[in-house]
C-alpha cells in the first residue's frame, strides 16, 4: 500500500461557461519516507495540488488516498507550510505556534508545550522576536514562523507550498538543510512544490514537472541520484548532478515555449464593448 496515492485526479473551478479546468489526470504515488518534489510553473495549478492532499479541497473526480484511506478533510498528519505564512495576526510568534501545538498535542502540559515552542522558534533564529506580531515582522521572518509552526507539530507528512520563496539565499539554505534535518531524523515523508530546480534537486528524491494549465498534468519524474547528506558546493561538481538538472531545465523549456504557442493560439480577445463604453 502506498503512503500517499493520487488516482485519476481533475479539479476544476466554476460551473457551466465559467468552468476552469486546472488539474487534469494527476496520478502520483509517494512511499513512506521519500522526499518528492513537484517543479510548476506559476499558475500552474500548485496551490491546488496541495489543497486536494491536504483536504481543504475536494477534487471534481478521482481520489486521494492517505495510507490507503481516502482523504477527507485537514489532519495533524499531513503539515502544510503555506506560501503566504497564514499567521493569526492578534497573536504573537509564541503564541501564533503555540496554538498549533496545544491542538496537536492535547496532552501535554503548559510547561513542555511552551518548551516545544521556544525550540522551533530558536530552529529558525527567531528568539528574539518571540515575542513580536506577525505586522512588526519582515516577510521573510514571517515565513519562518510558519515553518516553525508545522514542523512544530510533528507532522508525520511534510507538505510544503514553495515554503521559502521569499526568503534571502542564506536563509533559505538553513531552512532547507532544517527541513532536511527533521525529515531524515524520523523518516518522515516529505512533499515539496517548489519552482527552484536546484531546491528541488538538493532536497528531494524524486523530481516530477506539473505541465502548465489549464489542464495540468504531471509530466516524467526525475530522479536524483545523489547521496544523502548533500553537499551544496560539491554538488556543483557531480554528474549526475550537471547531467539531471540540465535534463529537467530542458524538458522545462520545452514545455514552456509549448505553452507560449498554445496560448497565442487560444487567447484571442471577443470584439466587445461594455454598454456604459463612451468613445
Ligand atoms: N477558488 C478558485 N476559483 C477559481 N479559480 C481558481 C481558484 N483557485 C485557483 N484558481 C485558478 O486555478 C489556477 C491554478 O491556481 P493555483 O493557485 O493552484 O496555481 P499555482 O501554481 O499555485 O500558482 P502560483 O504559482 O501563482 O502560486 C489559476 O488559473 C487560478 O486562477
Amino acid at each position: 500500500m502506498a503512503y500517499l496515492e493520487l488516482n485519476n485526479i481533475y479539479k476544476s473551478y466554476g460551473y457551466g461557461d465559467n468552468v476552469t479546468n486546472v488539474l487534469s489526470n494527476i496520478n502520483l504515488t509517494i512511499e513512506e519516507g521519500e522526499f518528492v518534489a513537484i517543479v510548476g510553473f506559476t499558475g500552474s495549478g500548485k496551490t491546488t495540488l496541495v489543497n486536494l492532499i491536504n483536504g481543504l479541497l475536494k477534487p471534481t473526480s478521482g481520489e486521494v488516498l492517505f495510507k490507503g484511506a481516502p482523504v477527507v478533510g485537514t489532519s495533524h498528519e499531513r503539515g502544510v507550510i503555506f506560501q503566504n505564512y497564514s499567521l493569526l495576526p492578534w497573536l504573537t510568534v509564541g503564541q501564533n505556534i503555540y496554538m498549533a501545538v496545544k491542538e496537536a498535542f492535547p496532552q501535554e502540559n503548559k510547561m513542555a508545550l511552551r518548551q516545544r515552542v521556544k525550540d522551533y522558534v530558536a530552529m529558525v533564529s527567531l528568539s528574539p522576536a518571540i515575542n513580536k506580531r506577525p505586522k512588526e515582522l519582515s516577510g521573510g521572518m514571517r515565513q519562518r514562523v510558519a515553518v516553525a509552526r508545522a514542523l512544530a507539530m510533528n507532522p508525520e507528512m511534510i507538505i510544503m507550498d514553495e515554503p521559502l520563496g521569499a526568503l534571502d539565499a542564506l536563509t533559505r539554505g538553513n531552512l532547507q538543510d532544517e527541513i532536511l534535518n527533521i525529515w531524515s531524523q524520523d523518516k518522515r515523508t516529505a512533499l515539496l512544490i517548489t519552482n527552484d530546480v536546484d531546491e528541488g534537486i538538493y532536497m528531494a528524491d524524486r523530481i516530477i514537472p506539473l505541465k502548465p494549465g489549464p489542464n495540468a498534468t504531471l509530466g516524467p519524474e526525475f530522479k536524483i541520484d545523489i547521496e544523502r547528506p548533500r553537499d551544496k558546493t560539491a554538488m556543483n561538481d557531480n554528474p549526475n548532478y550537471k547531467k539531471t538538472r540540465n535534463e529537467i531545465i530542458a524538458y522545462l523549456m520545452d514545455i514552456g515555449n509549448q505553452r507560449k504557442t498554445v496560448s497565442q493560439e487560444e487567447y484571442v480577445l471577443p470584439d466587445i464593448l461594455p454598454k456604459s463604453f463612451v468613445a
